[in-house]
């Protein structure tokens, strides 16, 4: 683990479209983090917020050259784990499937859809260890919470406390027939990013809640424009400062709790005995299984 006050946060952002700064954040420097699952999508942006010790990576990297399908999320976890932080707030952009979300809303999901294609790095385990974490609630319940408070302080924007996210591979936005099938399958979002990032981090046995800007109807809403990248940004630029200005309002009460369940997942999840580890997995999930390996290693 990194050491140094100065080189440690407590909580993780991660910025998604129209969102690849923090101009609040004080007492800046910017860290290059190594993991075992190769770089990160940039340098991490160490700093405070609101009083909170804070590391920032935007998933897209700066410039957003990184596209859904090839973000290296293992290696951005990893890396905001290896900093000492215990939650994650990841912001995305997202299309809505229902009137009643509508562009502009803030929704903080309760629910996740895989509908991702390629492989795209779900699991830190991939050799010497199993590991099945339960997921039936993809988000923390108490950093939602947390989020739908402060959204609903910090602005005036309509805060929904709940939805369900599909996350689809894009980088192409969906047909007109598949949104159309999302919206009958009961999905309320549309985006590209949830997947893996939220198993990650539940693997990670980090705290993970997502705020979401609606930007769009996708392409189902007859009298509405079908997306556009350029549209989801120019939304974005309008909306940023809400999701900022929810994050600022969440770090000045937020307090961590090392309680919860999503930070002791892994006591009931792990398959593989870790007492005859080999050493080099060992060094491997040493971030990650650190607290279960046996003494010696
Ligand atoms: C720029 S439009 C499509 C793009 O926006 C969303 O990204 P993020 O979740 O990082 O805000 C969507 O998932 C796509 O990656
Ligand atoms: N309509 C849409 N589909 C997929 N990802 C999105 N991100 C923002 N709007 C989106």
């Amino acid at each position: 683990m990194t050491s140094g006050p100065e080189q440690q946060a407590e909580v993780g952002i991660i910025g998604g479209s129209g969102i690849y700064a923090l101009d609040a954040l004080t007492d800046v420097r910017r860290v290059r983090v190594a993991t075992p699952y190769g770089d990160p999508s940039g340098e991490l942006v160490l700093g405070e917020l609101s009083g909170t010790r804070v590391a920032f990576v935007p998933r897209h990297g700066e410039g957003h050259h990184i596209l859904p399908s090839r973000i290296p999320a293992r290696a951005n976890i990893h890396a905001l784990k290896s900093l000492g932080v215990r939650q994650i707030l990841a912001v995305s952009a997202v299309g809505s499937l229902r009137e009643d979300y509508a562009p502009g809303d803030l929704v903080v999901p309760d629910q996740l859809v895989d509908r991702t294609r390629v492989d795209r790095g779900s699991t830190f385990f991939d050799e010497d260890v199993v590991v099945h974490v339960a997921f039936a609630e993809p988000y923390c319940g108490r950093l939602r919470q947390s989020l739908v408070e402060a959204a609903g302080r910090a602005t005036t924007a309509k805060v929904h406390e709940s939805g369900t996210y599909c996350c689809m591979e894009g980088p192409q936005f969906s047909t007109r027939a598949e949104s159309e099938l999302h919206r009958r399958l009961g999905f309320d979002l549309i985006g590209m990013t949830a997947i893996p990032e939220a198993k990650l981090a539940r693997e990670a046995e980090l705290c993970y809640a997502s705020l979401c800007l609606v930007t769009d109807y996708d392409c189902w809403f007859d009298g509405h424009d079908d997306v556009t990248a350029h549209a989801v940004v120019e939304v974005m630029r309008r909306n940023s400062e809400a999701a900022k200005a929810t994050l600022t309002t969440l770090l000045a009460k937020q307090q961590p709790d090392p309680d919860c369940a999503c930070q002791n997942v892994l006591a009931s999840s792990i398959n593989t005995s870790l007492e005859n580890l080999p050493a080099r997995a060992a060094e491997r999930y040493r971030v990650l299984l650190g607290k279960y390996l046996p003494s010696g290693h």
